[in-house]
């Protein structure tokens, strides 16, 4: 028994031996004096696939405005890579290594896709083709339409265009805020792929999302926020499972 004991307990250890990337503590922030965030706790381990849910207005986007250096800091911290980046602002933050695609206005409609894909690498002295081929590899449609203006491309080809262009610096985290928003069903599930090989080819995902259920059977982990706070954390398996998760927030 006590080697079985002895066994499980350096199996445990060995799970915790994931390279923490972005470790949220205790994390107070807002707009202005109005605070939404309240004692925020969240974790992603380098390759990690994590997801937030909760219902409207529970303050998901925040977090993910906060991570990346858009809203008012109020207490607590962001540590990324082993380095404080609260209190950073986004063009900082993004030499870090963190890409974000917010849910809404993410290309430069009135430039086209290459040129969307280049300012994605602006922060470089030259931009990398190699960086471009690869967005056009996990987007084929990008390479069909590089010279198209964004703008005039439909809502789930803009909202490539978006994630190709917070690739095009190879972050280690991306944030993802709500990526299959305004899709049809069928495009829903490409989208999911999509994210699925991108984190497979080693890019960590934070991600909002409102489609829960489909959220949480692809991720590795998941939060539950209401209110500006943690109400729940586990593998997005173990929260599908959990009755009351399902009851209070997954529509049953
Ligand atoms: N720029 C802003 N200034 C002031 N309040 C804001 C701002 N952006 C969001 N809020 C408020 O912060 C709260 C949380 O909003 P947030 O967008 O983070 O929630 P969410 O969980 O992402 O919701 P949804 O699922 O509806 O997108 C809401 O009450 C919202 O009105």
């Amino acid at each position: 028994m006590a080697t079985e004991q002895a066994a499980e307990e350096r199996d445990a250890d060995s799970l915790n031996t994931d390279t923490e990337l972005l470790e949220v503590r205790n994390l107070d922030a807002g707009y202005g004096d109005l605070q939404i965030l309240t004692a925020v706790d969240l974790d992603v381990t380098a390759g990690e696939y994590v997801t937030i849910v909760g219902p409207n207005g529970a303050g998901k986007s925040t977090v993910m405005k906060s991570v990346f250096g858009l809203t008012t800091y109020m207490g607590g911290s962001v540590v990324f890579n082993d380095e404080k980046i609260h209190g950073f602002k986004p063009d900082e933050i993004i030499h870090k290594g963190i890409g974000y695609v917010p849910q809404n206005d993410n290309v430069f409609g009135t430039l086209t896709v290459r040129e969307n894909l280049e300012m994605g690498a602006y922060i470089l002295d030259e931009v990398p083709e190699d960086r471009i081929e690869l967005q056009f590899d996990r987007f084929p449609v990008l390479r069909e339409r590089q010279n198209q203006k964004a703008g005039t491309m439909s809502g789930g080809q803009r909202q490539m265009v978006a994630m190709a262009r917070a690739l095009m610096l190879d972050p280690d985290l991306l944030l993802l805020d709500e990526p299959s928003a305004g899709l049809a069903p069928d495009l829903v599930q490409e989208m999911f792929d999509r994210i699925d090989r991108i984190n497979n080819d080693g890019t960590a995902i934070l991600m909002v999302e409102q489609n829960a259920k489909e959220a949480l059977r692809r991720c590795d982990r998941g939060y539950v926020l209401a209110q500006g706070e943690n109400r729940y954390m586990d593998t997005g398996r173990a929260l599908l499972d959990n009755e009351d998760v399902r009851q209070q927030f997954l529509g049953g």
